[in-house]
């Protein structure tokens, strides 16, 4: 339903001295991607993966270098104009609404896509009751918290019912509450409409509970594609083992400078991945042994996508675990 392939887009090197001028930046490095009608679709990845570049260009707002994108059969290469009719698109940043109250705002997109007075209307009163957001209908959306503002905007987002949902990091800032009524509202319209939603994310947790498939993109290029329980089984037998130390680590103790070498460290906490047989052995030694008395908790844990990611050559900055 949503193809695309060999997406390349380099953004163009900066003006300037030779020596001071940015350099050019191949954002996104030839992407091939299928999304079918009714998934829950996640690009995951760190800071700069050029997710966002991606999605820009999907949703006809930035032009690509080479390459080629369908969506429901339209040619959004060559009609960039026909994705404003398919896709309700919430993007990272969201000033423009910013002057308008959250009613107007919802009411607004309504009649931007299309939907007459009356509907525009209803629609943007059922869609203010879905998120709770009734309460706060009649405030300027630049005099909300950070959390209301997005949940304000993935409101007006939802007006005029596209079929294709591209929300970047629609979440962020939100509290669980605020959370779960996006995530009920998605699945709702994926039941009821068959609603096929792009979600872009760097948080994985999130990932792991709501998406169907993820693609992974790390420098341009997606470097996985699968179910979350598929991409989990390419690291099935490893463990992570998490360590966190009253204090100091105690290094005096061979066996514990040994394990800190390929130990990540992060303050009092030690993150350690290994082979469950392996596992066993260090739990032992760190509880059984005069280390114990040095520890303060630690916890043993099957795999999450942040580890296929790091085990597929991801780098760890960017993404967020809560
Ligand atoms: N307008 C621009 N001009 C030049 N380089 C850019 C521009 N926009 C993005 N980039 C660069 O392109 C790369 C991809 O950026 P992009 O915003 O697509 O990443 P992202 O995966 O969405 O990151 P984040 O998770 O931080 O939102 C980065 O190296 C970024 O610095």
């Amino acid at each position: 339903m949503w193809t695309v392939r060999g997406l390349v887009k380099t953004y163009p090197a900066g003006r300037g001295r030779k020596a001071a001028a940015p350099p050019a930046v191949r954002a996104n490095d030839g992407i091939d991607l299928d999304v079918g009608q009714g998934e829950i679709f996640g690009l995951l990845g760190p800071n700069g993966a050029g997710k966002t570049t991606l999605v820009r260009q999907l949703t006809g707002l930035l032009r690509p270098d080479a390459g080629s994108i369908r969506l429901f059969g339209h040619d959004l290469v060559a009609h960039p104009d026909r994705a404003a009719r398919l896709i309700g698109y919430l993007g990272q940043e969201s000033t423009a609404l910013d002057e308008l109250t959250v009613a107007l705002a919802a009411e607004t997109t309504g009649r931007l896509r299309g939907l007459d007075p009356r509907t525009a209307r209803s629609e943007r009163d059922a869609v203010l009751e879905e998120l709770e957001l009734t309460g706060l209908a009649c405030r300027p959306l630049k005099r909300l918290s950070g959390g209301q503002r997005r949940l304000a905007c993935f409101a007006a987002a939802l007006v005029g019912g596209r079929p294709m949902l591209v929300l970047d990091e629609p979440t962020t800032g939100m509290d669980p509450v605020a959370r779960r009524a996006v995530w009920a509202a998605i699945d709702r319209r994926r039941a009821e409409r068959g609603t096929t939603v792009l979600l872009v994310t760097h948080n994985v947790l999130e990932a792991e509970t709501v998406l169907d498939r993820v693609a992974v993109i790390d420098d341009g290029r997606v470097i996985a594609c699968d179910t979350p329980s598929g991409l989990k089984a390419m690291v099935e037998g490893d463990v992570r083992l998490d360590l966190v130390w009253r204090d100091e680590p105690p290094l005096h103790l061979a066996e514990i400078a040994a394990l800190g070498e390929s130990a990540e460290a992060a303050g009092r906490r030690w993150t350690l991945r290994m082979a469950q047989e392996e596992a066993r052995g260090v739990v032992a030694t760190v509880t059984g042994g005069p280390a114990f008395a040095a520890l303060d908790d630690f916890t043993l844990a099957t795999p999450s996508l942040e580890d296929v990611y790091l085990a597929l050559g991801g780098r760890r900055k960017g993404l967020v675990k809560a």
